[in-house]
């Protein structure tokens, strides 16, 4: 049975998830052929923590956030990244800190750090996916390693996997989707009447929201992914600058009441297009699908994603887009990517 040793870079929602399966369901991965151990974690609230016989996860996810690793053995108070990410005896980096849509960073330097250093990477994160995804590729295939990013966009839902390994041999035209489950949680609950406010907070509560929830509502998440499907599944090539980007900040309870009334449904749609001459358009928008559209029943924190394809024309994939167990299951799926590299199923 093969044994990988796990650095978890963020113990929030999503690597907590990550460690609650680990802890309470080890059959899952023995099941898949190998074991599971958490050997390093760094966090801001908790500090660093190094134990190459394995961390105790019971006893760490017991901890209340603000508490700090420095009182158990290997521990310290501060989040001494790039030590544990070069130095820890991980064989896989889990990056689940902050998305920063600026730069990515400092997620693009933990992901450069672990690639470099011979360590394969699965993450969430969408920033270096999205402005460093190309070059932290050629990294990771330089150093023999793998650095996969399934949950980037919509969560634990297959949907790069999917584009590359079961659509193949079609030509891709077009991706349109429903890309962030807080904005489309937001926007039904505006539908049952709740305010933005409100309903912004009942989506931080379930652990849909970024740390900075204007990511969601203003689009820049979106903006993210979009960029990342069109550089993955269309090779556009493209910054997430690139893309044009309207959030629902402005769509009023009002604007909501009023598009039930004509049949219609508001939701922020990400699109990217492969116009007639080649080059690629991308965007992000509200729009008021009329009551018919595929994407008009997409409803809560389910994201959608409709591939226009030559052969078939439109092929839909629905699946939870933000959760934090749903999101953990993408890096599983990712380790399983690594795991089949690693007993050579895959090419780099
Ligand atoms: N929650 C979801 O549904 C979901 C879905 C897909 C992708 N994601 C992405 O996954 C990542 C993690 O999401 P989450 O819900 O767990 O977020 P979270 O805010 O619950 O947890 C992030 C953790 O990272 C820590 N952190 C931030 N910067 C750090 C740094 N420099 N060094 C060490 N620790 C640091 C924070 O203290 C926090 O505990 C984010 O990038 C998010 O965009 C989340
Ligand atoms: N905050 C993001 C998490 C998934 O990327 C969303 O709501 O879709």
């Amino acid at each position: 049975m093969t044994t990988y040793n796990l650095a978890l870079i963020g113990f929030g929602g999503v690597n907590r998830a990550l460690a609650e399966l680990i802890r309470d369901e080890p059959r899952r991965f023995a099941d898949l052929g190998f074991e599971l151990r958490v050997v390093a974690i760094t966090d801001l609230a908790f500090g660093s923590l190094v134990q190459g016989e394995g961390i105790d996860l019971a006893a760490v996810l017991a901890m209340p956030r603000g508490s700090s690793f420095e009182g158990l053995p290997g521990g310290s108070t501060e989040a001494r990244n790039e030590d544990v990410i070069k130095n820890s005896p991980a064989d896989i980096v889990v990056e689940a800190t902050f998305t920063s849509p600026i730069d990515g960073e400092p997620a693009v330097s933990h992901v450069r750090w672990a690639l470099e250093s011979g360590k394969h990477v699965v993450t969430t994160n969408k920033g270096p996916v999205a402005l460093k995804g190309q070059e932290l590729s050629t990294i990771a295939a330089s150093n023999g390693v793998r650095f996969e990013y399934e949950g980037a966009v919509m969560s634990g839902t297959p949907v790069i996997r999917l584009a590359h390994k079961v659509l193949g041999g079609l030509e891709l035209r077009a991706v349109q989707g429903i890309l962030n489950g807080t904005s489309n949680y937001v926007l039904g609950r505006m539908e049952a009447g709740l305010g933005l406010e409100q309903a912004i907070a009942e989506a931080q509560e379930l652990g849909y929201a970024e740390a900075d929830p204007t990511a969601d509502i203003g689009g820049s998440d979106v903006r993210l992914k979009v960029a990342i499907l069109a550089n993955e599944l269309l090779g556009a090539g493209i910054h997430p600058n690139d893309v044009e980007t309207t959030g629902i900040q402005d769509i009023t309870s009002q604007d909501v009441a009023d598009a039930l009334a004509r049949g219609c449904r508001w939701k922020l749609i990400g699109e990217a297009r492969r116009d007639a001459d080649g080059t690629v358009t991308a965007v992000v928008q509200p729009v008021a699908l009329p009551a018919g559209h595929p994407l008009a029943g997409i409803s809560g924190a389910t994201n959608a994603v409709s591939f226009t394809t030559d052969l078939l024309g439109a092929v839909t994939v629905s699946g939870p887009g933000a959760g934090r167990v749903e999101t953990a299951y993408a890096l599983i799926s990712d380790i399983i990517a690594v795991d089949e590299f690693a007993k050579g199923a895959v090419r780099a």
